[in-house]
């Protein structure tokens, strides 16, 4: 692998890539096919006696991405998880990790401060207000920018160089800047908010151009896509295609200079098989009966598996749970709800608020309605669950309740789906997930309608057996054959089909160009 020198620019991302310069050197080794996300697969934990452990990192990107990478025998360029440590762990099977390390004020800065205190509130509907600091943003373009220089030095000649998400937008342009022979997809896996909101953010254009450095960039939805090539018109001053996108269809489409970027939305999955032969296995079916019994037998288990986000809407559940305890449409001395709650960026103060107040519903709840002290009808647990635990609670569930106020996708819905190959069980979703235009036959609710979601649940805990089989068997169908191979593979081949359009920029594809009736 050849090391990349920094950019000499002046502004990190204004800066032009000529692809002529020190950057225009020999061939690069390196790796054919590099991810780069903020995070690694795994974790680096450093026990109170001084030993390092490695754990799997918390969320849905990885999940998704580990099997994928593992197929590719690629590179994997991302932070470990702790302040100032470039250490790769010791062996990822079929992954090659380039850790990027990140001191204690950039995590508090870009990881904390403009990643989740800035961006995510802003995406996520401004749920909680966003907050704008100049010296986060620096920190932010800093950051962006080492990881494009850990890309770069990762990525082999004329490579294909996945970037992920929002802490990383202005990494395709600078990556673009450093290697021009490198083909560069973006996704994104969060929701893109509306053009009204994205305006608040006054580094706007800035996100914009270095998004527009991919030659791809993906979305979960449409509606995401649609927004982006609005702002490329409107912030970016450039033709775009103006159609309506379709999933995994229609790309819109940027003429950046002599360049086509495309824009699209490919849903994510999960892998489905895998998890539905793990499902099956006696082993889980035996743990699945176990924490039934270890619960009491109880009529009715209800489970909520999140992060601790306020985006996950776990107040919006236990809210809805009580109000049906008290208003006996739900029999305590029948009914369990396991909320296992993965701790999440605890730093952050919206994430202490809101974890003060989801403790204290449960606390109220238990309070209220526990017959015993030894069956608490909430059963909370705030910590990681290993993932065999994890699949045995989603068999043994008769109702998951998944009910975020915004979420990019949300594979923990899809992941119960394809563990219930017995066609029991009933999910309620909240219509503000990417999840919900592929989930149609989950009893939907809109998550800020309080009647509505104690509706859903009612339906979904009373369901007879016919309606639940009927249910779960569309839902199945829609889950195994939408699987998180047919994700990479749809964004990857649409990413690898381009030099005949890039020559032949947009045919039969109407470009227009911002002005004020173009809206
Ligand atoms: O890395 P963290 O700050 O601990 O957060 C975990 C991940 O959370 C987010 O996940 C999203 O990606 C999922 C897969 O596409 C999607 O289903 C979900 O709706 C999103 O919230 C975040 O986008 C990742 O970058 C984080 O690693
Ligand atoms: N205790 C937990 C909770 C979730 N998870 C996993 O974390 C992922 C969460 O993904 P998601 O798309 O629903 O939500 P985010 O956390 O990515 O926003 C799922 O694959 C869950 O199975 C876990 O491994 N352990």
């Amino acid at each position: 692998m050849t090391p990349r020198p920094a950019g000499t620019g002046t502004d990190p991302i204004r800066d032009n890539a000529s692809g002529e310069g020190p950057n225009r050197a020999a061939p690069h080794d390196g790796a054919e096919f590099v991810v780069v996300a903020n995070r690694l697969p795994v974790d680096k934990e450093i026990l109170p006696d001084g030993t390092i452990n490695w754990k799997r990192s918390p969320g849905g990107l990885v999940t998704a991405l580990e099997p994928i990478l593992r197929a590719n025998t690629g590179a994997w360029v991302g932070w470990s998880g702790i302040p100032d440590s470039d250490d790769n762990p010791p062996d990822i099977e079929g992954i090659d990790i380039h850790a990027v390390p990140l001191s204690t004020q950039e995590i508090a800065e870009y990881y904390e401060g403009f990643s989740n205190a800035t961006l995510w509130p802003l995406y996520h509907d401004v749920i909680v207000k966003p907050e704008y600091h100049r010296e986060w943003w620096n920190t932010y373009v800093e950051v962006n920018r080492r990881f494009a220089e850990a890309a770069s030095r990762a990525a082999g000649e004329g490579a294909v160089v996945w970037v992920q998400d929002y802490q990383l937008q202005l990494v395709p342009k600078m990556l673009r800047m450093l290697r021009p022979d490198v083909k560069i997809g973006f996704f994104l896996h969060i929701p893109f908010p509306p053009v009204e909101l994205f305006m608040q953010m006054p580094w706007r254009t800035e996100i914009v151009e270095g998004l527009l450095g991919a030659d791809l960039i993906g979305f979960h939805l449409p509606g995401g896509a649609q927004n982006f090539l609005f702002l490329a018109r409107r912030l970016a001053g450039q033709a775009t295609s103006k159609g309506t996108v379709g999933v995994r269809s229609r790309f819109g489409v940027v003429q950046v200079g002599f360049r086509t970027v495309r824009v699209g939305a490919f849903p994510i999955s999960i892998d489905s098989g895998e998890l539905a032969a793990k499902a099956k296995t006696k082993k889980i079916r035996d743990r699945a009966a176990e924490i039934r019994r270890e619960l009491g037998n109880p009529k009715t288990i209800m489970l909520g598996i999140d992060r601790l986000d306020y985006t996950k809407g776990i107040d919006v559940r236990l809210k809805a749970i009580s109000e049906l305890l008290d208003e006996e449409r739900l029999d305590a001395s029948e009914t369990v709800m396991i909320q296992l709650a993965t701790p999440s960026r605890e730093r952050v103060e919206s994430y202490k608020r809101m974890r003060a107040g989801i403790e204290q519903l449960v606390g109220n709840i238990n309070g209220n309605h526990s017959h015993t002290v030894s069956r608490p009808v909430v059963q909370y647990l705030h910590r990681p669950v290993p993932r065999d635990e994890l699949i045995a609670f989603f068999v043994a569930a008769d109702v998951m309740l998944v009910t975020p106020l915004r979420d990019g996708m949300n594979l923990v819905a899809k992941e119960y789906v394809a563990c219930r190959s017995d066609l029991g069980g009933a999910l309620v979703l909240s219509e503000f997930t990417g999840a919900a235009a592929e989930l149609r036959s989950a009893y939907q609710a809109n998550p800020y309608d309080l009647d509505g979601v104690k509706d859903a649940i009612e339906a979904a805990v009373n369901q007879s057996e016919h309606e639940g089989r009927r249910r779960m068997r569309a839902l199945r169908r829609q889950v195994l054959t939408h699987d998180v191979d047919k994700w990479a593979r749809s964004f990857l081949g649409t990413l690898s089909e381009n030099s005949e359009t890039e020559l032949e920029p947009n045919r039969g594809v109407h470009l227009v160009e911002d002005s004020l009736d173009n809206t």
